[in-house]
């Protein structure tokens, strides 16, 4: 990926600062680094920190190791303590060429690892250096002027620190001075959107670099040294357009700041956690979940990152002809419902912050089958400005938008209430406050019902089945008693309480679906989620199943198709309707294990799965099936498909985008799979 002979695009690399010890965050940015096809890594050295016991270990072994994978600019600052004129390391030293001779001991030491040296960090930046210790800032340019003497006689180049802001005139005072007659490259850090509010862009500001280097007939390289964007308001899309941006400029160095969000335990350079903005400049979460740009970078590499033109966001929409919102429309369901109305010549937006992996080639396939038709708002549900925007001109939406695992709302209860509840609230009120209030249909789910564990099931080889012949022959009716079990059964649960109330107090036509599993083509099936298409994908890809509990609960399976005529009704009877919850399932007809599927799949593929059994997983039903009788008495509606047709189509559906050829099978009216 890296296009250093290309004499138009900058080197790209990132910049990642690593505290002493953080030897395992070390290996995890060498192996991030690979994995996104970067080979140029700028990183701290700190000259305070070198005097502190156990410090030189550090860095013999994060040179050493750096050294083997990447290019390394090490960066090195902050004077120490008791070197400085005052205790602090953003006061100059007491002897300026104290600095020339910590670098003198860093090249010697750890020169075979570099051929660049980075002197200082953003000098113009009181926090990093003080200069109001340095009036005329002759001290700052003495010592630079040593360091980079010494640095070029050792053979090294030299980048001066990056200015921040960047400005000119203290560029032109450093050329003034003579700083600039040893260095090799100027550095600029530039953070527009979050820290640089007046932005005029790149090309503006390395237009007025180059002036000042111009003027005193100097020529130098010049690198961006430092920049990013903050997802600090969820805003992924803008970090990938800002990158996306600076890549392009005439610089010839980027590094991007950074790999991973800052921990919000961790002080900033300015002290501790009190400005927000700074914990979010990552490609990936502090969790490890990977942002747009990274998912863009490790999927297509730099060289393909100008090319998705399925990623585009409308901060102002025009007033235009109506659409059918649908959030989270490049998701399963979302897809195949905008694919239907698409096809009855309707507009649609597809609001996504495409945050399920693979749902990217949804969006894509919808695109190239419906070209214009099709409004892509790629933004996050949480982004409440574009979400209210979005919500202005449509003449109904479809609010699928959620986070949809038990076992992710578990580890990270947080997202889970911000996307499910925050996030429907934030729906609910930018309808309320629109001018058009368009009608709400909404996914909730079976878990709003709890574990069930108080109806009396009894097993067979492969199921259970409930004592109660009620409950056998018509499933779980919408009367059941609420009883929210995890994060998820609580997020999903008071969104579909707003979304009730929404209508009865507000008077907003809504309606709400509590569903069983769905499934079909355009699903991403994975362990977390969608088993049906997970347990189908793994037959076809050879891996392996975990099933959790023993593999004979039961749930009623609803093909996609039968679930978009659902939606259709439900639209067209909002009136009716609205205020009201159902049950959606495939209803007692459609009923199966997952042993049973697992059998009917093995007998599909024609071979057998390698499956082991865990534990059961928090709060689980044994047996859930669907009672449709009050939306079917409603509007007529009824499932079409068998489980047996369903599951053919997404076998279909799942062979043709995964190149699998399928051939006859003798042991099954199906096809069997030659993979
Ligand atoms: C209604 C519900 O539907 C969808 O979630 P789902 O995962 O498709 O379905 P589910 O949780 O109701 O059923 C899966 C059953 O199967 C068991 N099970 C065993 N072993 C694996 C396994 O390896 N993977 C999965 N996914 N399930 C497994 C798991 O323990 C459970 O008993 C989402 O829309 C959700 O948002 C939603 O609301």
């Amino acid at each position: 990926m890296q296009n250093e002979n290309k004499s138009n695009t900058p080197v790209i690399g990132i910049l990642e600062w690593f505290r002493p010890g953080e030897y395992q965050e070390v290996e995890n940015t060498i192996k991030d680094l690979k994995n996104l096809g970067i080979t140029h890594l700028r990183t701290g050295v700190s000259w305070a920190d070198w005097y502190v016991e156990g410090t030189e270990e550090w860095y013999d072994w994060l040179f050493a190791e750096l050294g083997k994978h990447v290019e390394i600019l090490p960066c090195f600052l902050y004077t120490p303590p008791s070197l400085g004129e005052t205790a602090k390391t953003s006061s100059p030293p007491k002897y300026l060429k104290s600095y020339a001779d910590f670098l003198d001991l860093m090249i010697n030491k750890y020169g075979e690892y570099f051929d660049w040296v980075e002197l200082w960090n953003e000098p113009n930046n009181k926090v990093e250096y003080d200069f109001t210790m340095d009036y005329s800032w002759h001290k700052f340019s003495k010592m630079i002027d040593m360091a980079s003497y010494w640095a070029k006689e050792k053979g090294k180049k030299t980048l001066l620190g990056g200015m921040s802001p960047i400005d000119p005139n203290w560029l032109h005072m450093m050329a003034e001075n003579g700083t600039l007659e040893n260095i090799d490259a100027i550095g600029i850090h530039g953070f527009p959107h979050v820290f640089d509010q007046q932005w005029e862009g790149w090309e503006e500001n390395i237009k007025q670099v180059k002036r000042v280097l111009k003027r005193f007939d100097l020529e130098k390289e010049l690198w961006i040294s430092e920049v990013g964007f903050s997802t600090w308001q969820n805003d992924e899309v803008k970090q990938y357009e800002e990158f996306k941006k600076v890549i392009n400029t005439s610089a010839d160095r980027v590094y991007w700041y950074s790999l991973k969000d800052l921990h919000a335990k961790n002080p900033t350079v300015g002290g501790f956690h009190l400005d927000e903005r700074e914990y979010f400049f990552g490609l990936k979460k502090t969790d490890g979940t990977k942002k747009l740009l990274y998912k863009l970078l490790e999927n297509g590499g730099i060289e393909n990152i100008q090319n998705h033109s399925y990623i585009r966001k409308q901060y102002v929409l025009k007033d235009e002809e109506q659409y059918s919102l649908i959030t989270g429309g490049a998701g399963f369901v979302g897809t195949n419902l905008a694919a239907r109305l698409l096809s009855a010549g309707k507009k649609v937006m597809i609001y996504d912050s495409l945050f399920r992996e693979g749902v990217e080639k949804n969006l894509q396939w919808l695109q190239e089958k419906y070209g214009d038709q099709l409004i892509i708002q790629i933004a996050d549900i949480r982004e409440k400005r574009i979400l209210e925007e979005s919500v202005r001109n449509a003449s109904e939406v479809y609010h699928f938008s959620s986070q949809v695992a038990v076992t992710t709302s578990l580890t990270n209860p947080l997202l889970d209430f911000q996307v499910n509840l925050q996030g429907t609230f934030d729906l609910l009120e930018a309808i309320r406050k629109s001018e058009h209030q368009p009608p709400l249909l909404f996914t909730s789910t079976n878990k709003v019902y709890g574990d069930l564990n108080d109806l009396e099931m009894k097993p067979n080889e492969t199921r259970y089945y409930p004592s109660d012949k009620t409950i056998e022959e018509n499933g779980i009716g919408e009367d059941r008693a609420l009883d929210f079990h995890s994060p998820y059964g609580c997020s999903k649960g008071g969104a579909d309480q707003y979304i009730l109330d929404y209508s009865r107090s507000y008077g907003l036509k809504t309606a709400v679906f509590r569903m069983s599993c769905i499934y079909g083509p355009h699903q991403f099936g994975t362990e977390d989620q969608g088993w049906v298409a997970h347990f189908l994908i793994s037959a076809l890809e050879d891996h392996p199943v975990v099933i959790y509990g023993n593999g004979k609960q039961v749930r009623d399976i609803l093909f996609v198709e039968d679930l978009v005529d659902a939606f259709v009704l439900a639209r067209k009877n909002i009136d009716k309707i609205s205020g009201e919850v159902y049950n959606i399932g495939g209803g007692p007809k459609n009923t199966v294990s997952l042993i049973e599927i697992l059998n009917l799949i093995k007998e599909k593929a024609g071979k057998e799965m390698d499956i082991s059994f865990e534990d059961w997983r928090t709060g689980d039903q044994l047996y859930y099936v669907s009672d449709t009788s009050k939306f079917q008495q409603a509007t007529g509606w009824t499932p079409k498909h068998s489980v047996e047709e369903g599951m053919e189509e997404l076998l279909q559906w799942l062979c043709k985008t995964r190149n699998i050829q399928i051939k006859d099978n003798p042991r099954s009216s199906a096809k069997a799979m030659v993979l």
